[in-house]
């Protein structure tokens, strides 16, 4: 094959790969299986092997990952990743809309619901646009660099709609299909079984071979903005239609409400609809959606004052 060919022949294949991506990703509507998905991304490599020169830095390629690391390298994070304090019940939601209701004064409040994903926190970090670093939440400040296994998950994009550089926050998390899948395969093999579908994400992502992070069918929900340059937002909200125009996939169940009932009446469906869900969810994040009054409002020493993690009761195990 000839050099041109070959420039052709990647950019049909690149092309056609992030599009079964799309379809899978976005729209849950593949139109092809996995083997021939593999197939394809199998050809596009040995075209890059036969031709380097032409391989893209954001090419699907990137995400089979390489060898095994020896060990995690530290990052530390340019925003730190909050953590979030907690509602246990009605009144504590009341209580926490008096607070800010107190420190807002007379000005409209609105809140925006999101379902609490129950997987691994991670911090994705790009710069013009290419994902170039990834990492777990650790403490808050320091986490450990999983890039490589990040890259190959899917739903994270390796190149953004728009060059920006920014750093995002959200949840890898394992599918419950997934999760049932590979606790029947590793029942059969006679390996220990994961206990729940967090723990079976965060073992994946712990791991230092990048090839078994690939075989396990992880997912992402991005729900947060720590550093943004280039652009600017006024809100939570904007935000998060930010991060889908980029190209992230960002959970459809958000709702914004402007009252504390409704946010209430809001948890109360979801904590019925919970087991209808593809993934786990372990509760609700409230957050105040204007970003002037989260400033108002401030941090604790460990969390922010605009925000707070409904916990729903834990789930009665399926007899
Ligand atoms: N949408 C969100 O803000 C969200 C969803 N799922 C989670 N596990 C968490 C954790 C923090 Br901290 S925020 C958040």
């Amino acid at each position: 094959m000839d050099r041109l060919t070959a420039v052709t022949k990647i950019a049909e294949l690149t092309n056609s790969i992030e599009r079964h991506n799309r379809l899978y990703h976005e729209e849950d509507r593949p139109e092809i299986s996995d083997q021939e998905y593999d197939q394809l991304v199998r050809e596009l490599i040995e075209l890059e092997a036969r031709f380097p020169e032409l391989a893209q830095p954001d090419s699907p390629t990137k995400r089979v990952g390489g060898a095994p690391l020896p060990f995690f390298e530290k990052v530390v994070h340019k925003t730190p990743m909050l953590s979030l304090g907690n509602a246990f019940g009605e009144d504590d939601l009341r209580d926490f809309d008096r607070r800010v209701r107190q420190a807002v004064g007379s000005q409209a409040v609105r809140y925006v619901c999101e379902l609490k994903i129950d997987g691994l926190a991670v911090s994705l970090h790009y710069e013009n646009g290419l994902f170039v670093k990834g990492a777990t939440r650790g403490d808050g400040t320091t986490g450990e660099d999983i890039t490589q296994n990040l890259r190959t998950i899917r739903s994270i994009p390796l190149r953004l709609s728009r060059p920006l550089t920014l750093e995002v926050r959200g949840e890898a998390y394992m599918p419950k299909p997934a999760f049932e899948k590979l606790n029947k395969e590793r029942e059969e093999r006679g390996e220990p079984l994961f206990a729940n579908p967090r723990n079976s994400a965060a073992g994946s992502l712990r791991q230092l071979d990048p090839k078994i992070a690939a075989s396990r069918q992880l997912d992402t929900f991005i729900y947060g903005i720590g550093e943004l340059q280039g652009e600017s937002v006024d809100s939570h909200s904007e935000g998060l239609d930010l991060l889908e125009t980029l190209g992230f996939k960002v959970n459809q169940e958000r709702r914004v409400f402007a009252d504390i009932e409704e946010v209430i009446s809001f948890i109360n469906t979801w904590t019925e609809k919970r087991p209808t869900l593809p993934y786990e969810i372990d509760g609700m994040v409230i957050k105040l959606d204007s970003y002037a009054q989260q400033q108002e409002l401030g941090f604790t020493a460990k969390s922010p004052r605009w925000a707070i993690a409904y916990k729903f009761p834990a789930e009665e195990a399926v007899t």
